[in-house]
């Protein structure tokens, strides 16, 4: 059994599985939670997937508390992989410093400078290692459909949907983002992270992990990408999601199929995702079959 089960809780009919396992991509044990709906408990049909990338400070507990997927989720059928933000206990120098950099601020990226190269391998982990362990597994594999993947994410991890889903194209039947970071080379915390990551000066690596800069140059059709963000959120007013850019970059590359949406007055905080988690499970719900 590759995953250690630290709890089990129900939740809207379904269960929220507290898994650990030891990654070999970052060399740390790694938590994540896992829901899986009743219809899959009860039944032989497998669930199609929803895995929400967290933002900056988040383990997967977060989302899990209270970012209300599984209401929503549990109706139509569908499993929520809720993975964490970054390697931890690796011990780097620095690595606990700030709560925007390093331990709990991975990016999801694949780090190339020294020390970080060691281990926060987060786009590595996310694509390749935590799907083909979880859809493998003797326990858990039988509740999932690994055909049927979707991603979402916030804040930081909604910047890591968007890229992981531009940057794999096929691979996720949609996406969604709530307050993403959405031009991280030209944010404080997507500079910081990526100085950090692959070296001030390596700005080529910065636009292969920068989502404006890789939807100029996405061959998809149909980009099937929902945004919210909240007119009263302090870290949109601060300039650090920059969803504008991204706007003009979707314009001017003539991408179809991507909705911002504006929300008056909602904030950064899990009262807004909450609010319209619904709308993004139905959203990756629409491109999994489940409407
Ligand atoms: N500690 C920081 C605030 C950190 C914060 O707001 N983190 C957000 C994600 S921000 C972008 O990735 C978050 O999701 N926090 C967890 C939560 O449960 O709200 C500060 O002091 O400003």
């Amino acid at each position: 059994m590759a995953f250690a089960t630290k709890a089990t809780i129900a939740s809207f009919g379904g269960k929220l599985f507290k898994l650990s396992h030891s990654s070999s991509t970052t060399g740390t044990p790694m938590a994540v939670n896992l829901f899986v709906p009743p219809s899959a408990l009860s039944s032989s049909k497998k669930a199609p997937v929803l895995i929400y990338l967290s933002g900056l400070t988040c383990s997967p507990e977060n989302c899990s508390e209270k970012g209300f997927f599984q209401h929503r989720a549990s109706q139509l059928g569908l499993a929520v992989v809720y993975p964490d933000t970054s390697p931890r206990g690796l011990d780097l120098p620095g690595e606990k410093d700030s709560w925007d950099f390093g331990e709990g601020a991975g990016f999801y990226v694949n780090a190339t400078q020294q020390p970080w190269s060691k281990g926060y391998k987060m786009d590595e982990y996310i694509t390749n290692e935590l799907p083909s362990t979880l859809f493998s597994d003797a326990e858990f594999g039988k509740y999932l459909d690994a055909d049927k993947v979707s991603i979402t994410g916030h804040s930081m991890g909604g910047h890591g949907a968007l890229t992981l889903y531009l940057k794999n194209e096929g691979k996720y039947k949609s996406v969604s983002a709530f307050a993403p970071i959405c031009n991280p080379s030209k944010c404080p915390w997507g500079e910081k992270a990526f100085s950090g990551y692959f070296g001030a000066e390596n700005k080529e690596e910065w636009k292969k992990n920068d989502a404006t800069e890789l939807i100029k140059t996405w061959g998809g059709k149909d980009a099937r990408m929902l945004i919210d963000v909240g007119t009263g959120d302090n870290f949109y007013k601060q300039g650090q999601l920059l969803p504008e850019n991204l706007e003009a970059a979707v314009k001017e590359a003539g991408v179809k199929g991507v909705d911002v949406r504006y929300q008056k007055d909602y904030d950064h905080s899990y009262y807004f995702m909450a609010s319209f988690s619904d709308e993004h499970v139905d959203h990756a719900a629409k491109y999994l079959g489940l409407l």
